[in-house]
């Protein structure tokens, strides 16, 4: 970084609007939502979705509820294309449900677009192009006057060249954005919307949706409020105009950004399911319904089935939606610290069906979106190691080292993709001892004796290999190390000790040790093994053992 001062970067210039008023207000209705997951967040994957994918994923933002949904970018690709196709020839588009897509400010990309909606019932055609000064200059080398003239020449070419589409009975909205519209000058983005209007002539009952993106956040939310407010006072014909908001997160207030924009009188919002989007991603919708949710308005998105929701998403993107993400993250309704425990244990039972939701620490009722405040232990395909690690500890004493989570975690969640539903505590510790404590085939331990010598600590071993029993005897540093020496002498795979860890299990006469042993075989394989018993030593023979087995098994599999 710049050793100060900082010259390298400028601030954001505040606007000037001496009268604004949304400080002032509170959001008292939800907006129109528009889910551009198949467009903005779908073009920010590494490996975009399939059209298989991308059905499923506009089933589930069907079922969630939005009305429009920006399916792609149809003249970029044929996949794209091929999309927009099956969802109209599929019939897949509910009666209510307007697909959006989005074009370029380019003829041929205009042309190509309107064939992929033809026998559509109704589409958003959402045009644009960028216009802020740098973007004039680098990408465009163009005037102002030349940026206009490229939206209004698309926009004049696509209500001519749209009529034979319109004539068959496809109704088409226009939706135009003067993308870096953040980043542009107030009165040259009013300027550049005007002139599109102009030419598409919308009228109260028929507007155009302009939209008003942070394509990049560059600025604090208030200023984006503000340059919402200054241009929905500026705008000629208002009541001819829906004004949509489209943020992203650069400076990680996308979801501020946006609440404030509607405060600032925004009538729609574009954004994706848990923010995916280029960059730091576009605005997450889940955030903003649910905190419309928790102030008392309905935001007309079913989020009552988030894990669901949460499933096909990280399914379709590939993408890992964050244990602190809000409503939706694994660990966000997991109090870990004792006074958090006990506030919302005091709190909870004062809870009455009639009241408003009051649990302290818990924003919300965790059972509105389908969750429990005992999430960590609803364990299911999206689960995390954590939570297994968690379960096994908090509910069987079972401390398991850190290292261990990793593969113990894929194994429970193996184990849930298997079942397709959620796993109770007592079948992730049953998966647990089977992989881990009861493993006792191809090799069983049948005695293990340790003694010290003067220099070294001696074993006596006999052990079932298969189902041929050897009595073998090793030395060294210690009993695990002894034991290891031991079983080098047979045609075992040869293995080193990596981690050892134990602690005891239980209390007074009852109590277990319990050992967690990592090995790495000659072939790089690494993994764990577990055991129990009142002898510390013959806990870690045994996990030895398991590991020795697990790895035999995994072998064999390959
Ligand atoms: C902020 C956003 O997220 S906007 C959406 C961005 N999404 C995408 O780009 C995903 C899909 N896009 C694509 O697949 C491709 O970019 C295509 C198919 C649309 C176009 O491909 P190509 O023409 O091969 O390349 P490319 O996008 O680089 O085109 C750049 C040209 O288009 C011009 N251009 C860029 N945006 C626009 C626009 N909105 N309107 C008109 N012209 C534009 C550029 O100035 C440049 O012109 P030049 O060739 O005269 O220098
Ligand atoms: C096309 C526009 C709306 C966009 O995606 C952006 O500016 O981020």
């Amino acid at each position: 970084m710049q050793a100060p001062p900082v010259t390298k970067y400028r601030a954001f210039p505040p606007i000037h609007l001496p009268d604004r008023q949304w400080p002032s207000r509170s959001l008292d209705r939800a907006p129109a939502w528009c889910s551009v997951d198949l467009r903005d967040g779908n073009q920010a994957l590494a490996q975009p979705m399939s059209v298989e994918e991308k059905i499923d994923y506009f089933a589930m933002l069907v079922k969630i509820g939005f009305k429009e949904i920006e399916v792609g970018f149809p003249s970029a690709s044929q996949i794209e294309f091929d999309f927009v196709r099956r969802l109209i020839d599929e019939q897949l588009i509910p009666e209510d449900v307007t697909i959006q897509i989005l074009c370029q400010c380019r003829e041929d990309l205009i042309s190509r677009s309107l064939e992929s909606l033809q026998g559509a019932r109704r589409a958003i055609f959402h045009l644009y192009n960028s216009t802020s000064p740098k973007q004039r200059d680098y990408v465009f080398g163009a005037t102002k006057a030349e940026i206009v003239a490229i939206a209004t020449h698309a926009v004049g070419f696509l209500k001519e060249k749209m009529q034979p589409l319109v004539a068959g009975g496809t109704a088409i909205q226009l939706e135009y954005s003067p993308e870096s519209f953040t980043s542009t000058e107030l009165e040259f983005s009013l300027e550049i919307c005007e002139a599109v209007s102009e030419v598409w002539q919308p009228t109260p009952t028929d507007k155009i949706i302009l939209n008003l993106p942070a394509t990049v956040e560059y600025a604090t939310p208030n200023v984006y409020a503000d340059q919402i407010e200054w241009f929905g006072k500026h705008l000629r014909h208002r009541d001819r105009s829906l004004i949509s908001l489209h943020t992203h997160n650069d400076r990680g207030t996308g979801i501020a950004a946006t609440e404030l924009g509607l405060l600032a009188g925004a009538d729609r919002v574009e954004g994706t399911l848990f923010g995916n989007g280029e960059r730091t991603g576009n605005l997450d919708i889940v955030t903003v319904a649910l905190n419309l949710y928790t102030h008392g308005i309905h935001p007309a998105l079913d989020f009552s089935q988030i894990n669901e929701i949460r499933d096909t998403y990280e399914r379709c993107t590939k993408l890992e939606v964050p244990p602190r993400s809000p409503y939706a993250g694994d660990l966000v309704f997991t109090a870990f610290s004792g006074s958090h425990q006990d506030a919302i244990k005091k709190s909870w039972p004062k809870q009455s069906g009639e009241k408003p939701w009051d649990v302290l620490y818990i924003p919300i009722d965790p059972a509105d979106i389908g969750r429990s405040y005992k999430a960590i232990i609803r364990i299911n395909s999206q689960s995390g190691k954590g939570g297994v690690a968690y379960i096994l500890e908090r509910e069987y004493g079972l401390d398991l080292p850190k290292a261990m989570h990793r593969e113990v975690g894929r194994l429970i969640n193996t184990l849930a993709d298997q079942t397709g539903r959620e796993l109770t505590s007592q079948e992730i510790h049953a998966a647990f001892a089977a992989e881990y404590l009861d493993r006792a085939a191809p090799l069983a331990i049948q005695h293990f004796k340790s003694t010290e010598t003067e220099t070294a600590v001696r074993c006596e071993v006999s052990i079932k290999i298969d189902e041929a029993v050897h009595a073998l005897h090793g030395e060294g540093n210690g009993p695990i190390d002894a034991f290891v020496r031991a079983l080098a002498s047979t045609a075992l795979p040869k293995f080193e000790v990596l981690s050892y860890s134990e602690h005891s299990l239980g209390k007074g006469a009852e109590a277990k040790a319990v050992s967690y042993i990592q090995i790495k075989t000659a072939q790089g394989q690494t993994l764990y093994g577990a055991g129990t018993d009142t002898n510390i030593e013959l806990a870690s023979i045994k996990a030895i053992v398991t590991a020795l087995n697990r790895s035999i098994a995994k072998t064999a599999d390959k």
